[in-house]
């Protein structure tokens, strides 16, 4: 039997070995962390993430192939395939601090790798990394090897949270990167055969390793730029009295643009893009490329603008003052269907309304945990956590910072635990107030 561990049991590597250990049932896949609280939810009825689908595959296959532990050492010595899937967060001191990747959750996984392997492995990267990333862990590795044969690759994941079990059961392409030796084409063919079990064959693409590594931060980096652009755009039909949800479906329905990731919003948030890109730029600052790297950075300028701009938008509207007004944030993660807060816009909005003379502000999700909150406190005092009734009908103005475009009509957040009586409730209260809910 085929084993395979997974280093890292969060957004990425719980969701991902959860479906490969349901389609793949001659195979064992364990899952460990050093978080005792996250694999110990995990192993519960109430797991650390929700993303639609997920409670079922779990629970359709662990204890059966699929194992969560913290035991993380014994697994990784007994494992044939390692997926190494630990967070790689922008770095925030040193050399790089505020654009490089942070790798020394990456450094240390590989480090515990070295030391306790006892036999051939294949170490998989699906954390985003730098390219080139492969080369200094092959280094780590190989350093005292004991004759050990390690062959990485690079197998980047290309999931987005809400969609992560839709996105992983049929995935638009699989990626993986190998070294081009024949020991690095046969490690390839073993996680391709892993894919081959639900994925088209002809959806599988090999590269070599840089080209694997490089198409993760190149994918992340256009799909933010798109949303760079129609919010650029968005500004301007707030300008000249056009619609920016008629132009993105106007420009959309050209097969060359297609009409995905086109909508205008108060700006991209979540954990990824703006680490990714900024990545991407110091990347290509060291390799002697400046006006490619001041290419990218303006994705995330405008990114930036588009925030500010909505907050301008938001206090304009209240008569140029927010003072002493409550204002209700539907919709407080980065996007619907999660409750990750990690990065969201929500969090730039209400620091930009609180400001100093500290408005108050009421948020209200549906999935919100309180790991994920923690992630990017909002220090101010002002902040509070509703639910939907309350904050409704105390807010001065409701501002729907998930899923919303700020040029045509303003969806609110879709509420999987509401009853259909209360999001009754709640759009007549937000139509008095003149936004539209689409729930
Ligand atoms: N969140 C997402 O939707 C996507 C994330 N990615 C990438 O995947 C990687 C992981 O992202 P997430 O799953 O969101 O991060 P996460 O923060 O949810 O999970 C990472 C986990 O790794 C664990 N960990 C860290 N060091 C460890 C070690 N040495 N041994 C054992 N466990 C360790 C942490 O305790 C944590 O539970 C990142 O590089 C991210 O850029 C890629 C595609 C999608
Ligand atoms: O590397 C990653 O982490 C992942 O990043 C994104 O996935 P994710 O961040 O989970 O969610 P998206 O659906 O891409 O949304 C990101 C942000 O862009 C915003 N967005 C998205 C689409 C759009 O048209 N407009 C828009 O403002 C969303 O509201 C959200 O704040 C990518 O879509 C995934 O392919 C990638 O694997």
């Amino acid at each position: 039997m085929v084993k395979i561990c997974c280093i890292g049991a969060g957004y990425v590597g719980g969701p991902t070995m959860a479906v490969i250990a349901v389609k793949c049932p001659a195979i064992e896949v364990v899952v460990v962390d050093i978080s005792k609280p996250r694999i110990d939810a995990w192993n519960s009825d109430k797991l650390p993430i929700y993303e639609p689908g997920l409670d079922e595959v779990v629970k359709a296959c662990r204890g059966r192939n699929l194992f969560f532990s913290t035991d993380v050492e014994k697994h990784v010595a007994e494992a044939d395939i390692i997926f190494v899937s630990v967070n790689t967060p922008t770095k925030t001191r040193g050399l790089g601090a505020g654009k490089a990747a942070d790798l020394t959750y990456w450094e240390s996984a590989a480090r515990m790798i070295a030391d306790v392997s006892k036999s051939d492995k294949i170490v998989v990267e699906k954390s985003t990394v730098p390219v080139k990333t492969a080369e200094a862990i092959e280094k780590i590795l190989t350093h005292n090897s004991k004759g050990i044969n390690y062959q990485i690759l690079s197998n980047p994941e290309f999931l987005a949270e809400g969609t992560a079990i839709e996105d992983l059961f049929k995935p638009d392409r699989v990626l993986i990167g190998g070294r081009e030796t024949p020991e690095g084409r046969k490690a390839v063919q073993a996680l391709k055969e892993v894919y081959a079990h639900w994925v088209p064959e002809e959806n599988i693409i090999t590269t070599n390793l840089w080209s694997a590594e490089l198409s993760k931060l190149a994918a992340n980096a256009f799909l933010a730029q798109r949303i760079s652009s129609v919010n650029a755009m968005s500004a301007l039909c707030e300008a000249t009295g056009a619609n920016v949800s008629e132009v993105s479906y106007a420009i959309g329905k050209d097969s060359r643009i297609g009409p995905k990731f086109l909508n205008a919003s108060v700006g991209f948030g979540g954990s990824c893009f703006q680490k990714d890109i900024l990545n991407l730029v110091y990347i290509c600052e060291c390799n002697g490329l400046p006006e490619v790297a001041n290419y990218w950075k303006q994705v995330i300028k405008i990114n930036d603008y588009q925030k500010s701009r909505f907050v301008n938008r938001v206090v304009s509207s209240m008569f140029n003052t927010v003072s002493g007004k409550k204002v209700a944030i539907l919709g407080f993660a980065f996007k619907k269907d999660t409750g990750d807060t990690r990065e969201t816009p929500a969090i730039d909005v209400c620091k930009g309304l609180l400001g100093p003379s500290g408005t108050s502000s009421r948020s209200w999700t549906t999935r919100r945990s309180s790991t994920t909150c923690r992630s990017r406190p909002l220090s101010s005092t002002g902040a509070t956590w509703s639910t939907p009734r309350s904050s409704g009908r105390s807010a001065s103005s409701s501002t729907p910072s998930a899923s919303r475009s700020m040029g045509g009509s303003r969806t609110c957040p879709q509420s999987p635990n509401s009853s259909p009586q209360e999001l009754q409730e709640f759009n007549k209260l937000l139509r008095r107030r003149g936004i539209f809910c689409q729930a």
